[in-house]
């Protein structure tokens, strides 16, 4: 699947978006190095802190149905420039994803910024942190 292709499965995925609160839908998709995409949208919740955003719901249904080697990563939001994935999507797409891995962070106005995710959480808290 190419990037364009990509972007259209988030901005897809993006309309399932359940955002009652913040009213800013945002949407994931998820390349796996099979060419399967799994499509997240951000949750929200009354009890605001139990939001889910779009890209952590993507990679929670992956890695939920067997799914961890990923290709690539898009995102899209309604933004004035690329949309910025916060930082707990962050730590999450470096726990799962290749270092080398690119990442397109995209908005509705067709800005596309295509990032590594070394690049995303430079420094990202990992599992050689761990001292076992
Ligand atoms: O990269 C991001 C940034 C924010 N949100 C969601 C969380 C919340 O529902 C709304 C406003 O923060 O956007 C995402 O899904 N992904
Ligand atoms: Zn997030």
């Amino acid at each position: 699947m190419n990037t364009n292709d990509l972007i259209k499965e988030a901005k897809k995925a993006r309309e399932r978006a359940y955002v009652p609160y913040s009213k800013f839908q945002v949407g994931a998709a998820l390349l796996t190095s099979d060419g399967k995409v799994y499509h997240g949208c951000n949750i929200e919740n009354a009890a605001y802190s139990m939001t889910n955003c779009a890209e952590r719901t993507a990679f929670f249904k992956a890695i939920s149905e067997g799914d961890k080697t990923f290709s690539s990563l898009a995102v899209v939001a309604d933004t004035e420039g690329p949309v910025s994935p916060c930082g707990a999507c962050r730590q999450v797409i470096a726990e799962f994803c290749p270092e080398d891995m690119t990442v397109f962070l995209t908005n509705l106005k067709g800005d596309i910024q295509e990032i590594t995710v070394r690049d995303l959480l430079p420094g990202a808290f990992s599992a050689r942190d761990l001292n076992e």
